[in-house]
């Protein structure tokens, strides 16, 4: 049902600096920093050629992603993304099967302008799973 790697996200309590790691450090083409506010956070896109890396910081008081970096102070591999072809019939066949869709566990609209979800870490190996639309 899964298919390709779209993008491993990254938690980082300061965006600048984590843009500069991967811009000036490492080399990388990045996106410029895009706030969305619908889902509490600002993003940037690290381009690579097989796929791309989220750099995520808090954005507003209920961030999603707060309590993660409480835990992790300097950040780390917050979730994964893989594209489905179909999000409504993947999230009823992962339903089915007895997997948590996050939220209100209708599809958002995503950094990429496509519809997006969200699956509970603790029925996908400890890891929190984001499906797009491709
Ligand atoms: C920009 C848009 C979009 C895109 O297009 O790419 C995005 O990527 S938006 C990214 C941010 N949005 C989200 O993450 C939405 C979905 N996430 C959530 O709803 C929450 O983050 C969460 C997964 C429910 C966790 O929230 P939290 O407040 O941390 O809940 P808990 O404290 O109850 O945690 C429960 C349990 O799960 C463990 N956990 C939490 N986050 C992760 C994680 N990222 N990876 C792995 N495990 C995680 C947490 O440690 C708890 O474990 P126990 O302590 O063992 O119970
Ligand atoms: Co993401």
């Amino acid at each position: 049902m899964i298919g390709r790697l779209n993008h491993v996200a990254i938690a980082v309590p300061d965006l600048a600096a984590a843009t500069a790691v991967y811009r000036d450090t490492l080399g990388a083409t990045v996106t410029p920093a895009t706030e969305q506010p619908e889902h509490g956070v600002t993003v940037v896109f690290i381009e690579l050629p097989n796929t791309k890396i989220e750099l995520l910081e808090p954005l507003g008081e209920k961030s999603p992603i707060q309590a993660f970096l409480d835990r992790s102070p300097a950040g780390g591999i917050h979730h994964v993304c893989y594209e489905v072809d179909d999000i409504i019939v993947a999230r009823d066949k992962l339903k089915s099967e007895g997997a948590r869709v996050l939220g209100d566990g209708e599809p958002k609209i995503g950094a990429h302008g496509k519809p997006v979800l969200f699956l509970h870490p603790k029925d996908m190996l400890g890891t929190l799973v984001e499906l797009e639309q491709a």
